[in-house]
Parts: C-alpha cells; sequence; structure tokens
C-alpha cells in the first residue's frame, strides 16, 4: 500500500496506482537539462547576446549556452525527424516531398520575456545547416487596429484573445505551411500603440517560423463555425511556454515601464507620450495600474490556462534564469 500525500486516511491499492493519469512531461532542473547537449557546439557570443536581449532581461552566454544550446539541439533533432516523416509520405504517395516551414510558437505573459527567447532561438537555429532560414513573427500584428478596437470597446483589452482577428492570423499560417512563397502580415508598433497604417511584414518560405505571442496556445473556440474551429496552435509543430511567477513578471513589467519612460515613451510620436515626465512614483502607480487592470487578469484568464498545452516549458526565478524545464514526452 501507498499512502496519499495530504489525504491520511485514504490509501490507493498498488494495483490502481498504474491507472493513474501519468504527466505527460519529463521535468528537469537546470543542470539536467543542461548536461543533455554536451556535445553541441554554443554558436553565439556575447555581442550576439548583447544584440538579441530584450529590455530588462539580464541574459547572458551563461544562460544561452546552459538553456538555449540543449533546446536548439532539441529541435535540431525534431525538425530533421519531421522532415524525415514528410520524406517518407511523399515515398508512399510517389510525390516530391513538400518544402513546408516549420512552426514553433512562443507563449507566455506580457513582460515575461518571450521575444528574447524568440530572437535566440532564431538566432541558433539558423546556425544550423538545415534550417539557416529562420523568421520570427510576433501576433500583435494581428490585433485589431485603435479604431476597431474602440468601436468594440476593447481598448482595455488589449491583449485579450477577442483583440485579436484569429481569422487573419489562422489564414496567414496557413498560406505559411501550405508552403505560399510570400506571406504577408500586418505590422504594430509599440510606439504608436497601433497597427502601422500601410505597411506589412513580408515572410519568404524560411526553413522555420517562429510564431511569438500571448494568445498562441488559445484553443479553437467552440462555438466558431467554419475555418475559426482551427486552433492557431493546429499549425505548431513545437509550442514553448515562458512560465515565472506572476509576481515576479509584475516587477519586471514594472521595472520595463520605468526604463520605458526614460527611453521610448520620449519620443514625439510615443502613445505613452503622456508617461514620460511622470516621477518615478507616479510612474510605478501608472504601471501597476495597467498590470492589474489589463496584463493580469489576462494572463490569469487566458495565458496561464494554456501553458499545459506547451510541448516545452521553460520556468524563470526571479533573476529572469531559467531553474526548471518541462518537456512534453507523451
Ligand atoms: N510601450 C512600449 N514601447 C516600446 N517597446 C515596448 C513597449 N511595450 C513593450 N515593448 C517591447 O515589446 C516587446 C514585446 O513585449 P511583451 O509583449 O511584453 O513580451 P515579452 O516581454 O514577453 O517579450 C519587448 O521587446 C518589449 O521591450
Ligand atoms: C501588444 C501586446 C498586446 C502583445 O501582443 P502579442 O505580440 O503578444 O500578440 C502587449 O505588449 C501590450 O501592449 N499589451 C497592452 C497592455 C500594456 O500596454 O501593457
Amino acid at each position: 500500500m501507498v499512502r496519499v500525500a495530504h489525504q491520511s486516511s485514504t490509501t490507493i491499492p498498488e494495483h490502481l496506482l498504474s491507472l493513474a493519469p501519468a504527466s505527460p512531461y519529463v521535468d528537469l532542473d537546470r543542470a539536467a537539462w543542461s548536461r543533455l547537449s554536451a556535445s553541441t557546439p554554443l554558436p553565439l557570443t556575447d555581442d550576439d547576446v548583447d544584440r538579441l536581449r530584450g529590455l530588462g532581461d539580464p541574459i547572458d552566454l551563461d544562460e544561452v549556452d546552459a538553456v538555449y544550446r540543449p533546446l536548439s539541439r532539441l529541435l535540431n533533432l525534431y525538425v530533421n525527424a519531421v522532415t524525415g516523416l514528410h520524406g517518407a509520405t511523399a515515398a508512399f504517395l510517389h510525390e516530391q516531398p513538400p518544402r513546408t516551414p516549420y512552426v514553433i510558437g512562443v507563449a507566455g505573459s506580457v513582460a515575461v520575456g518571450k521575444s528574447t527567447t524568440a530572437r535566440i532561438l532564431r538566432e541558433m537555429l539558423a546556425r544550423w545547416p538545415s534550417t539557416p532560414r529562420v523568421e520570427l513573427l510576433t501576433t500583435d500584428g494581428f490585433l485589431y487596429p485603435n479604431a476597431e478596437l474602440a468601436r468594440r470597446g476593447l481598448m482595455e483589452r488589449k491583449g485579450f484573445p477577442e483583440a485579436y482577428d484569429r481569422r487573419a492570423l489562422i489564414r496567414f499560417l496557413s498560406r505559411i505551411k501550405a508552403g505560399q512563397e510570400e506571406v504577408r502580415a500586418p505590422r504594430y508598433s509599440h510606439t504608436i500603440y497601433d497597427i502601422v497604417p500601410g505597411e506589412e511584414v513580408v515572410i519568404r518560405k524560411p526553413d522555420v517560423l517562429i510564431v511569438e505571442g500571448l494568445n498562441v496556445l488559445q484553443p479553437a473556440r467552440p462555438s466558431a463555425v467554419d475555418e475559426s474551429t482551427v486552433a492557431v496552435s493546429d499549425y505548431f509543430d513545437f509550442s514553448i511556454y515562458v512560465d515565472a511567477r506572476t509576481r515576479n513578471i509584475r516587477q519586471w513589467y514594472v521595472d520595463r515601464f520605468l526604463q520605458l519612460r526614460r527611453t521610448a515613451f520620449q519620443r514625439p510620436e510615443s502613445y505613452f507620450r503622456k508617461y514620460a515626465d511622470l516621477s518615478d512614483d507616479e510612474a510605478v502607480t501608472r504601471a501597476l495600474s495597467i498590470w492589474e487592470s489589463i496584463n493580469a487578469p489576462n494572463l490569469e484568464q487566458n495565458i496561464l490556462p494554456t501553458r499545459g498545452r506547451a510541448t516545452l516549458v521553460l520556468t524563470k526565478g526571479a533573476d529572469h534564469k531559467v531553474q526548471r524545464v518541462r518537456l512534453r514526452k507523451l
């Protein structure tokens, strides 16, 4: 007999224990994870990491070595395995193997550091001979423009699933997966806090596409019809959830807001120009108010519930370093 924790009076017969749902993840601490790629070369330098680091993210070469070197090796194995599988299907059908991009989703809260993760991965994957062309797309380009958000009463819901044109994002991904020569997406600017009229992001048949955004792991909406019954993540070959304690992410958000106040907010065209001259205390109050009214509820209600759908979960500590890695094995 094995006693179950917290249920001192209940026991489960051992033969039934094997029927308990197994976790689909293998859970590794930082040291165990980093030992997995001993023979993989580290292709980046300190200068590369300086260039790729996001605002407020202290990532360094040691972190890239310990966390991203094994991840890039794993992804290289997966890309090659999928290419082999496509080859097998094509051989069976007497067709040429298709050239379709391998698509990786990167999810997580506002201010958790998704963009640094995505940029480092992009650079590392591009150094493998089988995937020299790696493109990066952020889903903010699929937010409705501010005028449309205002019309729908969603200006205080930027980043919530309903603030995105999900159908357009799904159309974009289906064209990518179909191997279309050129696929276009709208461009979002954090400076003007809106879609940039007349500007587009053009993606041209990459070997790998990394799609980064708050909501990329949202399941399909059950009530929707036709193509929207498909989830964005149906187009992913692999997905990563960047995770951390909410109180740490909140602190990172406030710290970044204070940094932005001295930099991006100073630009005359910045939507946040009105915050550029706030005192430290006023800026902290303003940042916390945006966090508590928009980003925290979105994290709790929409983003965190998608964590269990990811192929890999990177859990960061208060110092931004990844402490734990969970990899889906089932
Ligand atoms: N108001 C802003 N002005 C300029 N850049 C911003 C602003 N807010 C966020 N950013 C930048 O946009 C990128 C994405 O931020 P975010 O969506 O919070 O994701 P994450 O922090 O997980 O990468 C980051 O590089 C961040 O520094
Ligand atoms: C633009 C974002 C919604 C992120 O979009 P994503 O690329 O993750 O789809 C986010 O960075 C944002 O601006 N949120 C609104 C609340 C705030 O200003 O913090």
